[in-house]
């Protein structure tokens, strides 16, 4: 039972392949569902989870109307399924975003003692839509590539009327590390270069765009420019190394 609900957790939460494989490979072979083993499961599939948990990646009245129009653009060029099941090639998919990743896992056996009920994923610990991280990330498989469209909250000042370099560092860690687990499983950062070039304005909409820049064993070097939302300023300039480790590792193993 509690491997069932760990599963659909984990399936739920994590929507980059290898990390999800990764930490299904955590769990017994046999204590898997025939039904968890090769294919990604619907929120409708899971009997289990009484209401899913929210998407915070999803569009809400604090939007801006730069971060919608920037929002469909992106939305539009993302894999659909089309009337008659077949798939629009788009290259670009959605990444879904929660604030427990493993909040259903609480009562496994070894995770009860090391997950914390209140514990909330930092970029998603506020209920009130619009003050801090607003953002969502799209991905691009084969370019191996990823676009976070972000939008400044008020609790983020750091400069009067500018945001601060902490949650500046906080988005890009954000856009590399789901870049660099997309890619290459389980990670964690290992090291940020930051370059701020120009201040970015509070209740602004900035795009992070990243890419791969090579993967050498469990190193995955990643960058990242940060620019206006027209693209025509540059905020921050950064490069990221992710190791990749066994979970263990999060646990003090
Ligand atoms: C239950 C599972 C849950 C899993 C999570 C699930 C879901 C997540 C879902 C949603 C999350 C959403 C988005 C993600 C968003 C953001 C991501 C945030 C990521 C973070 O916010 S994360 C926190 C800050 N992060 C740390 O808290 C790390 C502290 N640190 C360590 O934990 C170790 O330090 C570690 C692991 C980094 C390495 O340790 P290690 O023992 O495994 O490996 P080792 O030291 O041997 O290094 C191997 C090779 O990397 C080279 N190397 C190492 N460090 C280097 C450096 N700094 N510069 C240059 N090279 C370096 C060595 O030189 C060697 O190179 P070589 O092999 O060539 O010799």
């Amino acid at each position: 039972m509690v491997t069932r609900v760990f599963c659909q957790t984990v399936l739920h939460t994590v929507s980059a392949r290898p990390l999800r494989s990764a930490i299904l490979r955590l769990i017994p072979r046999t204590a898997l569902l025939p039904w968890l083993s090769s294919r990604a499961v619907s929120v409708s599939e899971w009997p289990l989870l009484s209401s899913p948990p929210r998407d915070y990646s999803l569009p809400n009245p604090s939007w801006s109307t730069e971060m919608r129009r920037l929002y469909e653009y992106y939305d539009s060029l993302c894999e659909k399924e089309m009337e008659g099941g077949e798939k629009k090639p788009g290259g670009w998919g959605r990444l879904p975003s929660y604030n427990r990743t493993l909040k259903y896992a609480a009562g496994g056996k070894c995770l009860s003692k090391l997950l914390k009920e209140k514990a909330r994923l930092f970029t998603r610990n506020t209920e009130e839509q619009g003050a801090a991280f607003e953002y969502v990330v799209f991905m691009n498989k084969s370019e191996k590539r990823c676009v976070c469209i972000f939008q400044a909250g008020h609790l983020l000042e750091g400069p009067p009327g500018n945001v601060h370099g902490g949650a500046i560092a906080t988005i890009i860690d954000t856009s590399l590390g789901t870049l660099a687990g997309y890619l290459s499983g389980i990670v964690m950062t290992a090291n940020l270069n930051i370059n701020y070039c120009s201040p970015i304005p509070l209740g602004s909409v900035v795009l992070i765009d990243s890419v791969l820049d090579k993967v050498e064993g469990r190193k995955t070097f990643v960058s990242c420019q940060v620019t206006s939302s027209d693209g025509s300023k540059l905020h921050t300039e950064a490069t990221g190394l992710f190791i990749s480790i066994n979970v263990g590792h999060l646990f003090g193993g």
